[in-house]
Order: structure tokens, then C-alpha cells, then sequence
């Protein structure tokens, strides 16, 4: 069986600025890949390439085995594809199912008591059952986040790509996070790019290192993390972001 999402000689650069560079990389399904990178990597960029924001300029992006590299994102969407954003964007005056009722409806095509049953089934997932009636606009930020992967959810994607999900949490609160993930992750295959590298290694089964669009290292967490080119570039990156903050 094909993997999930193949992506296949990447390419994208604006102007000067490399965001990939002759990427390749699978995930297959049951499967996360985590993307991690300094500051301008390129990781949002690889993002907006697999979900159809923005189009390589080389290379082949595949959804099960089907080649999707031109297609739109709506149909992308359509065909399994579903994304979290970094800050996430709920109808603040809407409640939480009704949220994600919007989602099934419009994202996943669902009509009527399908879409209903879809809603409740992805709050139930992610512990938002008892929020259902409550406006997103103000629920805490753990409970935002997890109404932001219900939205994707409501789709029934065969791809996840979570974009920094955890940032922002307590510690108590990124482990409730990747509990969850964990709990979803063998549906679907994830890509998550995350800066928060422990709640990554306990999730993500492969991690690929880039920094200028260009893969440092990819393996699995433990030897990505302790990869000397890793260590110098991305921590190096996050110490010199530490102490110019
Ligand atoms: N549409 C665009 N036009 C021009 N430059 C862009 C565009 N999108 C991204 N860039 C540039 O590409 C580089 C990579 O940006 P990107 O957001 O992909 O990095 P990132 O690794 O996600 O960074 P961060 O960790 O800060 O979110 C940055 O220098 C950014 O300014």
C-alpha cells in the first residue's frame, strides 16, 4: 500500500529565500513525522505547499499514491487533507459544536444528522463534550486548541499537519495535548511541526531536520535530537533566539 503523503524533489524558494529544497519524505498511515527547523526554515512554507497555499516550483506531492502537487486546497481538503493553524481560528461567537458542525458541513461535505453525529463524535475525541454549548471565543487556550484539531477532525482526514500546536501550553497541558494525539494518531498520519522538541519525541515516530529548505537530518527523535549538525544549527538558532529575547 502507498504511504499516506509522499512527498517527492520539493522545491520552493521566494526570491533569494530557499523555504524547500529537493525535499523528500513519506508518511505512512498510523505514522507522524515531525518537522522541526529554527525560526524561517522554511516549516510553515512546506506546510502551505502540502495543503496547496502555495505551489512548488520542482517536484511531486502525493495523497495516496495519487498525485495532488496541482490540485487545489479546497480539493485537497476534499480528498483528506487537514490542517491545524499555529493561532487558532475558531468563530469566536459560535459554540464549540456548532464550530465544528461548520467544519463537517462545509470542510467534510456532511449534511444533516451526519454532520450532527460527526460533531459530537470529534468533541467526544477531544475531550470537549462537556464544552459543546459554550462560545469558542471563550474557552482557554488548551480547550482552543483541542476545538481547532476537532475542526480538522470533523473532515475525517487521512492527513493531519498540526502547525505548532503546542505552542503557548503549560507543561501539564502539552502532555494532555499529546495524550490526545496519541489517541487519534492511529487513524490518520500526521506531520506536526512543533518547537516544543519533547512533546514532538513522544508523538513523532521519524522527526526530518531542515533549515533553509534544505533536510539536515531525519531519523528517528532521538538520534535527529542528538545529530551534531541538529545541535548546532537548531539549538544553536533557538540559544541565539533566547538571548536576543
Ligand atoms: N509568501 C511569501 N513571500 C515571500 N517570502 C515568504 C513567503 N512565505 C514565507 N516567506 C519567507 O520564507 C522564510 C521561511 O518562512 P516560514 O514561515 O516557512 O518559516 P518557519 O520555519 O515556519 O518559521 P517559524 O518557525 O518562525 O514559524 C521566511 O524568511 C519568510 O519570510
Amino acid at each position: 500500500m502507498a504511504p499516506v503523503l509522499q512527498v517527492q524533489n520539493l522545491s520552493r524558494r521566494f526570491g533569494q529565500i530557499v523555504v524547500a529544497h529537493d525535499l523528500s519524505f513519506a508518511v505512512a498511515h498510523g505514522e507522524c513525522l515531525g518537522i522541526i527547523g529554527p525560526n524561517g526554515a522554511g516549516k510553515t512554507s512546506v506546510f502551505n505547499l502540502l495543503a496547496g497555499v502555495i505551489q512548488p516550483q520542482a517536484g511531486r506531492i502525493l495523497l495516496n499514491g495519487e498525485d495532488i502537487t496541482s490540485l487545489s486546497q479546497d480539493k485537497r481538503t476534499s480528498r483528506g487533507v487537514g490542517r491545524t493553524y499555529q493561532v487558532p481560528q475558531p468563530f469566536g461567537q459560535l459554540t464549540a459544536f456548532e464550530n465544528v458542525l461548520t467544519a463537517a458541513s462545509y470542510g467534510g461535505r456532511l449534511r444533516g444528522a451526519k454532520a450532527s453525529e460527526r460533531a459530537a463524535e470529534v468533541l467526544a475525541l477531544t475531550g470537549l463534550s462537556r464544552k459543546a454549548d459554550l462560545p469558542a471565543g471563550g474557552l482557554p487556550l488548551l480547550d482552543r486548541k483541542r476545538l481547532e484539531l476537532a475542526r480538522a477532525m470533523a473532515l475525517s482526514p487521512c492527513l493531519l499537519l498540526l502547525d505548532e500546536i503546542a505552542g503557548g501550553l503549560t507543561e501539564a497541558e502539552v502532555h494532555e495535548l499529546i495524550v490526545l494525539i496519541l489517541a487519534i494518531k492511529p487513524s490518520l498520519a500526521i506531520v506536526w511541526i512543533e518547537h516544543i522538541t519533547h512533546a514532538l519525541s513522544a508523538v513523532a515516530d521519524r522527526i526530518l531536520a531542515i533549515n533553509a529548505g534544505t533536510r539536515i537530518a531525519e531519523g528517528v527523535p532521538a538520534a535527529v535530537m542528538a545529530d551534531a549538525a541538529v545541535q548546532e544549527i537548531y539549538m544553536g538558532a533557538v540559544l541565539n533566539v533566547a538571548a536576543v529575547g
